[in-house]
């Protein structure tokens, strides 16, 4: 694509989605198929899958052999979730689990009970009040449950690989009931959000990001599949404890690792040759290594390097804009990133490449893009004098000639670069709380931007660099800010109000995979992830940005993965990569416009309802 055309699809796909946004509701068919079952009686009420507790209806318990095993009144599933909710009020007020998060745990402890018990109840409790439990399913408390994994084990969830199952997991992946699976996420829990390694208990994140699967991007919770690779773990507190469920060996490394990994994604390819595969939290050593060994081979993308990626263009798109600016002035913006791991360096590598785009696409712009970059890691700030410099970070090294005129050098402290570069934007992926101290703030103060824009992206809350209220307390009301983890608005008086917008890779990592399924894409192309970059950041309004708001609402995350899966599957079409699903094939899936293309992602996404179960003995 030329320089020319790709700028002009930048925009259009960004009008495009916003065009979506205000003209488009949604409807789904997926929940009016009668489903056919193989077992009857209690089997039925004891299997999430097909269990509806007391809505059975009457000729559903005598066609099902329920008579006698339920109470006689029939419920409505309204009046099944207001019971549950009263339940779940009554206890979250009642539970104490400990001395920290004692509500978020036991809510967390009651809604994973639903999801044993009846999944399409507890998906529409989930997508209905996605703004209060996302916080309990995901980041922050999804972090708390994987560290107290151990105790809080009941019924397994998703499937467990270990490196004692080497040579298995062919005929070990058959073990898994569905004979369809469009999404695996997988971990192997050596970087679970900032918390680090956590091995086997990482399945919570796994478990996490599939509940946002199904509930943002309507993706059939009986075609998901948690996957937890258990090659040891290196924390030694997991290592002693005599209650660890994981292997209780340091982790595997090298050519024994990867051939771990391997082995795995050969099983899961086999018995599921349209699955997605997404990586998530594996640590930054293997995150890279992994994605260039299996990318352009299988359906694969890593969230935490690519997803995360995506979301922090989007938002610097928006800082930009909020400041008044249009976008293409993006490549004159100063950027110090906080932290070169996984997310870091997969931020970094994507913002250079938008803004050498905007320059004009060539060596020179994305020379000349790099020099915008300022990278501070746990040694300080990287440079060319860097020893043992990591390949990753190395094209972001500063100059040491150039330093000197900046008054820096190898290793300076982050307040030191941000009280010298005065920068337009901080950016923390670092997993450190509180990074962002007063000092660091004070100096930002300094920034040349008119609005300078913080983001303290780690997670989960307790590693967020900074809070909100110190961001418009210390550098000012004007500032924009947004963290990887939630927090409320900040209220800065006289009507006035400090917005904190998520910025998360839950806005685009599900309109990534279901785009992917849906347009049936064999690879996750560069181009396929940009448009759905792009598309999150055309989704704010010019009013909203200017507001400071520069990311969506969670209450919206399904209708804007809907559109980022529309611009996944309209950029695979455009690249002749998408072979289309189940009865759209690759030839009618081309004739498809851009409404058409709005339709049949919507045509395709699961909502929880009942559907009529018939029952058929074989
Ligand atoms: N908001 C979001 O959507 C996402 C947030 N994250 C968060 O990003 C964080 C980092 O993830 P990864 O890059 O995978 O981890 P990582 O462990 O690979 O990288 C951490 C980086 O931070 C640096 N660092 C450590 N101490 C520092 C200090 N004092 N000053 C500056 N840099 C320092 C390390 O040197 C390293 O480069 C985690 O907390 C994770 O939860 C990750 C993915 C998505
Ligand atoms: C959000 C996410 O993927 C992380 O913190 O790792
Ligand atoms: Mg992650």
């Amino acid at each position: 694509m030329s320089n020319f055309s790709r700028q002009i699809r930048f925009s259009s796909s960004m009008i495009r989605c916003l065009q979506y946004r205000i003209s488009r509701s949604f409807t789904t068919i997926e929940g009016h198929r009668p489903t056919i079952v193989h077992k009857q009686g209690l089997d039925i009420l004891h299997d999430p899958w097909f269990n509806k507790g007391t809505a059975f209806s009457m000729t559903e318990r005598d066609r099902l052999e329920l008579r006698g095993l339920l109470p006689p009144n029939v419920m409505s599933n309204e009046q099944q979730i207001d019971r549950f909710m009263a339940d779940l009020k009554r206890l979250e007020v009642n539970a104490r689990d400990g001395p920290s998060d004692t509500n978020s745990l036991a809510k967390w402890r009651i809604l994973n009970r639903l999801h044993d018990r009846n999944e399409t109840m507890y998906y529409k409790v989930l997508i209905a009040k996605i703004e209060e439990y996302a916080p309990i399913v995901y980041t922050p408390t999804v972090g708390l449950v994987c560290q107290k994994y151990g105790g809080l084990f009941r019924r397994p969830r998703g499937m467990y690989f270990s490196a004692a199952d080497r040579g298995e997991m062919m005929s070990m992946v058959y073990n898994w009931p569905a004979e369809q699976v469009d999404m695996i996420v997988v971990t192997d829990g050596s970087r679970i959000l900032g918390l680090g390694d956590l091995g086997v208990q990482g399945i919570g994140i796994a478990i996490g990001k599939l509940d946002l699967y199904v509930a943002a991007a309507g993706i059939n919770p009986q075609r998901v599949l948690p996957i937890m690779i258990d090659v040891g773990t290196n924390n030694e507190a997991l290592l002693k404890d005599p209650l660890y469920l994981g292997l209780q060996q340091h982790r595997l490394d090298g050519e024994e690792y990867l051939a771990v990994i391997d082995e795995f994604m050969e099983a899961v390819f086999t018995r599921w040759p349209h699955v997605i595969v997404q990586f998530e939290d594996f640590q930054s050593k293997w995150a890279f290594k992994l994605l260039q060994r299996y990318r352009n081979s299988y359906r694969m993308f890593n969230d935490d390097v690519q997803g995360t990626a995506g979301v922090a263009i989007a938002g610097l798109l928006g800082a930009v804009r909020a400041q008044g600016k249009p976008m293409i002035d993006f490549p004159k913006q100063k950027i110090v990133v906080a932290g070169a791991g996984s997310a870091g360096i997969g931020v970094l590598n994507a913002a250079r490449k938008t803004m050498a785009r905007m320059l004009g696409n060539n060596e020179l712009a994305y020379e000349s893009a790099g020099s915008q970059f300022w990278v501070v890691d746990a040694n300080g700030l990287i440079t060319e004098e860097r020893e043992n410099i990591d390949d990753d970070a190395k094209p972001f090294a500063r100059k040491t000639k150039e330093m000197g005129r900046q008054g820096l050098k190898e290793g300076a402290s982050l307040v030191e670069v941000v009280r010298e570069v005065k920068p337009d934007v901080l950016l923390g992926l670092s997993a450190v709380g509180g990074l962002f101290s007063e000092e660091v703030l004070e100096a930002l103060k300094g920034s040349t931007s008119t609005r300078p824009a913080i983001f303290a992206m780690s997670n989960p809350t307790t590693n967020a660099e900074c809070t909100p209220e110190e961001a418009f307390s210390i550098v000012g009301e004007n500032v924009v800010f947004a963290s990887g983890s939630p927090f409320a608005d900040v209220d800065l008086g006289n009507g006035h109000i400090g917005h904190c917008n998520q910025g998360n890779n839950m806005y685009l990592f599900p309109g990534i995979g279901l785009g992917t399924l849906l347009s049936g894409s064999r690879i996750v192309s560069d181009g396929m992830l940009q448009a759905a970059a792009e598309c999150l950041a055309g989704y704010m309004t010019e009013e909203e940005v200017l507001k400071g708001i520069i990311y969506p609402s969670i209450s919206s995350i399904r209708d804007i993965t809907k559109q980022v899966a529309a611009a996944v599957i309209s950029e695979a079409i455009e690249e002749d990569l998408a072979e289309g699903y189940r009865e759209m094939d690759a030839r009618e899936i081309r004739k498809l416009n851009k409404d058409e293309i709005i339709s049949y992602v919507e045509d395709n996404m699961w909502s929880p309802e009942y559907p009529t179960l018939i029952y058929k003995n074989d």
